[in-house]
C-alpha cells in the first residue's frame, strides 16, 4: 500500500494560517500530520525508553499487570468482545493513580520514573491537543473558543493514554492462532473519543481510511504527531468533521511502538451537535443527544469495527 502524494495534510503549527487549514483537513479526512507542535523531544523520548523496556519483559511479567479490566496490559485481545490483534499494550486513565498501582510491578526498579514519563508526556500532549481544540473552535467560528477543549481541561475528563508495541510478525503465524487475518496488528475503527493525539517510533502501520473507503498508508515520523477527529467531535460538529477509521498492519522486520492520547469529555458530559452549528434548528440536527457515559457504556458491546454512532443517529423525517 503506498500514499499518494500530498493525500496526509501537514499543519505547522508554527504558521499563522493554521486554523484554516485544521478545519479542511477535519472536514476532509478527520485527519492530519503536525510538524512544530511544541511537545519537548525528551518528554518524548524519555517516555518511548521506558516503553521499551516494558515491552521488551519476559511476558510472564508483563502479564502481572493484567488482564486489562479495561485498563492494565493486555496481550492480543483487543476490548471485551472478541477482537483480536498482533498487538499488546499498556491502558490507563490520565486522571487516576489508581491505574498505575497495577504497573507497579513491571516499571523496573523505580516505579515514579514511568508514572512522571507518563504524567508529563500526557500533560504535554493534552495542552497542544487543546491548542489545536481552540483554533478549530475559532476556525469554525464559533464560541466560546473553549467549547472543545474545556472537555479536556476538566479534572473529571474521562482522557485515556495507550502504549501499543506490534512485535514483528513472524512467518510461522500465518494462518495460526489469528486465524488467517494475518496482517491486522490492530483492527480498523475510529475512536469514540473527541480527539486523539498519535506518535509512533519510525516503523510503519498506520493506515487511514479515505471519504472515498480507499486505505493509505501514513508514512511514519517520529518527530511528528498524527491527529485523529473521534466520534464525539463528528457529533458536536454535527457531521461537519469527520471521525477518522484508521487501522494498524503488522510489520515482518520492524517492532512498532505507538502512544496515543485519547482527549474525551467528563462522563456525566451531554454530547449534542452545537446549536451554532445546526443555527439551532432541531430539523438539522443529525445526532440525538446523549452522555459520554452512555457512549461509552454502548461502545463497550460493540466490536472494534463497528459503526459505534449509527445508535445516536437522528433518523431524518420524512
Ligand atoms: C473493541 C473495543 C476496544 C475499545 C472498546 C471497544 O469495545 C470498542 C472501541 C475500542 C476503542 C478504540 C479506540 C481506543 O483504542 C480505545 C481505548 C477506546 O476508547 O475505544 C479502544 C477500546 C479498548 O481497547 O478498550
Ligand atoms: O497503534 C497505532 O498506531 C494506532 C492504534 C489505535 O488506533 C488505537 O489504539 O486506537
Ligand atoms: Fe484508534
Amino acid at each position: 500500500m503506498t500514499t499518494p502524494d500530498n493525500c496526509i495534510p501537514l499543519i505547522d503549527l508554527s504558521k499563522p494560517d493554521s486554523k484554516n487549514l485544521i478545519v479542511k483537513a477535519c472536514e476532509e479526512l478527520g485527519f492530519f500530520k503536525l510538524i512544530n507542535h511544541g511537545v519537548p523531544t525528551e518528554v518524548i523520548n524519555r517516555l518511548e525508553s521506558e516503553a521499551v523496556k516494558i515491552f521488551s519483559l519476559p511476558l510472564s511479567e508483563k502479564e502481572k499487570a493484567g488482564p486489562p479490566n479495561p485498563f492494565g496490559y493486555g496481550n492480543k485481545m483487543i476490548g471485551p468482545n472478541g477482537d483480536v490483534g498482533w498487538v499488546e499494550y499498556l491502558l490507563m486513565r490520565t486522571n487516576s493513580e489508581l491505574d498505575f498501582d497495577k504497573f507497579a510491578s513491571i516499571s523496573g526498579e523505580n516505579p515514579e520514573h514511568f508514572r512522571e514519563a507518563v504524567n508529563d508526556y500526557v500533560a504535554a500532549v493534552r495542552e497542544m491537543a487543546c491548542k489545536l481544540l481552540e483554533l478549530m473552535a475559532e476556525g469554525l467560528r464559533i464560541l466560546p473558543k473553549d467549547v472543545f477543549s474545556r472537555l479536556l481541561k476538566d479534572k473529571q475528563s474521562d482522557s485515556l493514554f495507550r502504549l501499543n508495541h506490534y512485535p514483528p510478525y513472524p512467518e510461522e503465524e500465518v494462518g495460526g492462532e489469528l486465524n488467517g487475518k494475518n496482517l491486522v496488528g490492530f483492527g480498523e475503527h475510529t475512536d469514540p473519543q473527541i480527539i486523539s493525539v498519535l506518535r509512533s517510533n519510525n516503523t510503519s502501520g498506520l493506515e487511514i481510511s479515505l471519504k472515498d473507503g480507499n486505505w493509505v498508508s501514513v508514512p511514519p515520523d517520529q518527530s511528528s504527531f498524527f491527529i485523529n477527529v473521534g466520534d464525539s467531535l463528528q457529533v458536536m460538529t454535527n457531521g461537519r468533521f469527520r471521525s477518522v477509521r484508521h487501522r494498524v498492519s503488522t510489520n515482518r522486520l520492524k517492532s512498532r511502538i505507538s502512544m496515543i492520547y485519547f482527549g474525551g469529555p467528563p462522563m456525566s458530559e451531554k454530547i449534542a451537535p452545537l446549536p451554532s452549528l445546526t443555527g439551532g434548528d432541531d430539523q438539522t440536527c443529525l445526532y440525538k443527544e446523549f452522555t459520554w457515559f452512555e457512549y461509552k457504556k454502548s461502545a463497550y458491546k460493540t466490536r472494534l469495527a463497528d459503526n459505534r454512532l449509527v445508535l445516536f443517529e437522528k433518523i431524518a423525517a420524512s
